[in-house]
């Protein structure tokens, strides 16, 4: 299986359970694997034979600018189903991390993958 990585894109949201922690957006890091639906782009080098990862990094900014969530479980699966429905990828995993919230740790957070229903 062939795959894109996305490492440590962070992206501003608005997230958190109280709901003054929502008031705000704050800055949360996303490890993203994406599986490609095929190969093709590796023999025909265009960039219409695969899933342009500049797309998805903007897509993903412009859907956590207009959503809120509660839950960083919430977050990920959101995530996950866009990208597995808006750009036709078979699996995707994807780490969703948020930095400084309790002391004496560094991130905490969530991980979770997803296929595509048949
Ligand atoms: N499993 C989870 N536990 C918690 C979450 C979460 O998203 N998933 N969130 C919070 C709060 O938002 C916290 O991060 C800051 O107040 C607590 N536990």
């Amino acid at each position: 299986m062939d795959s894109i990585f996305l490492s440590e894109v962070k992206v501003q949201t608005r997230l958190g359970v109280p709901d003054w922690e929502r008031m705000t957006a704050q800055t949360i890091v996303l490890d993203i694997e994406i599986a490609m639906p095929h190969s093709l782009s590796c023999q025909s080098d265009a960039i219409e034979d695969t899933i342009d990862y500049g797309q998805v990094v903007s897509r993903i900014r412009d859907t956590l600018q207009q959503h809120s969530f509660k839950l960083v479980e919430a977050l990920a699966e959101h995530v996950c189903q866009l990208i597995l429905k808006e750009f036709g990828a078979p699996w995707v995993k994807i780490k969703v991390a948020k930095p400084g919230i309790l002391p004496g740790l560094k991130a905490l957070g969530v991980s979770i993958e997803r296929q595509a229903s048949a």
